[in-house]
């Protein structure tokens, strides 16, 4: 069983006739690159409107089954469904648009120029300056592409995607590379532009970001999801809560007693606190104020990273301070 099946149905049956197609419809997605399983049958359904973090390490798959929802790559095995349509119609269309992490843009051009470009070759648009001030570069229109930085760059690929005024956006980790202020700055435009109903599906393996800007969480790993709900539901179903409290002179037979309580699934004693890893927080808290000395009784939900870590058992994450995985 896999922790997707003790979460709330994200709903991946098909839309019954006569509602709404669902925006994104990944069902049985396998893709292999000789013995490499990049992508070990992923299902995700994704309803208009979601904003959707696609979580995991590198290696994960997150690459792949975006190329395949974008038709870029195409599946050993299973389907992608875009508002109902095959991916190169709602593209063709101007239903779906991508901000990839690098690449397609003319570093001679400034950065209106380049907006002016790219929306001459799509029939209808909106307008120039309407995705500019959306993107957050109105300010730069007359900044060289090449003398831009990162994320003025990734804002611009942003405002690029915007012309066609998509239903659906897909970001391959759009903000890699950038610095933290660069990275804010994205998330904040992006974010007040999905407040607007379209459907946005970004890859990522911050942390932080998933759980800052998606209302749900697809956690991938080994191309497989392998979680998929809110950061909240992510983050209780595999970690629960951490009760500390200062309680000097814990014995191994108070230690035992805290084991023995429902729902507790660690316990430590570091100095004079005593750390319990538990699903029961209140049984926990209730346990040490009544009947021990406890004092000073804290009780903190474990990061999004602890969740993490606990449920794809990965070990190669790095310790900086982004929140990253490597
Ligand atoms: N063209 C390719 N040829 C061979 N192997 C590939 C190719 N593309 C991806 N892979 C392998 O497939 C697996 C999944 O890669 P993918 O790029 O989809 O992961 P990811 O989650 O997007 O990782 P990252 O965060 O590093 O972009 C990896 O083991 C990768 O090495």
């Amino acid at each position: 069983m896999t922790f997707t099946d003790t979460l709330p149905a994200p709903e991946p049956a098909p839309a019954p006739v006569g509602t709404v197609p669902l925006a994104i419809d990944l069902r049985g997605l396998h893709k292999s690159f000789g013995t490499v399983r990049a992508v070990d049958g992923i299902d995700l359904a994704v309803r208009p409107g979601e904003v959707v973090a696609f979580l995991g390490p590198n290696g994960a798959g997150k690459t792949t089954t975006i190329d395949m929802l974008l038709g870029l790559a195409r599946p050993d095995a299973g389907t992608v469904a875009l508002h109902g349509m095959d991916p190169s119609r709602a593209i063709a269309e101007g239903r779906v648009s991508a901000v990839m992490q690098s690449g397609g843009l003319l570093k001679d051009l400034t950065v209106l120029e380049t907006v002016q470009l790219t929306a001459s070759f799509f029939r209808a648009t909106r307008s120039v300056a309407e995705v500019m001030e959306r993107a957050g570069i109105a300010d730069i229109g007359a900044r060289q592409v090449g003398k831009c930085s990162g994320g003025q760059q990734q804002r611009l690929r942003f405002a690029l995607a915007l012309l066609p005024d998509p239903d659906v956006l897909v970001l391959d980790e759009p903000t890699t590379g950038m610095d933290v202020e660069g990275r804010r700055d994205f998330w904040n435009a992006l974010r007040a532009d999905a407040a607007r109903g379209r459907t946005i599906l970004f890859a990522t393996h911050y942390l932080e970001e998933a759980d800052a800007y998606a209302d749900r969480i697809v956690l991938v790993s080994h191309g497989r999801v392998v979680a998929d709900g809110s950061a909240a539901q992510v983050k209780n179903l595999a970690s629960g809560r951490l009760v500390s409290a200062r309680l000097a002179g814990l014995d191994e037979r108070g230690a035992d007693a805290l084991r023995t309580l429902p729902g507790v699934q660690s316990v430590e004693v570091r100095g004079d606190r005593v750390l319990v890893r538990t699903q029961d927080s209140d049984g926990v808290a209730r346990h040490l104020l009544t009947a021990t000395t406890a004092s000073d009784v804290e009780i903190t939900a474990r990061g999004l990273e602890d969740a993490f870590l606990a449920l794809t058992g990965d070990t190669t994450r790095t310790d900086d301070t982004t929140g990253s995985l490597a």
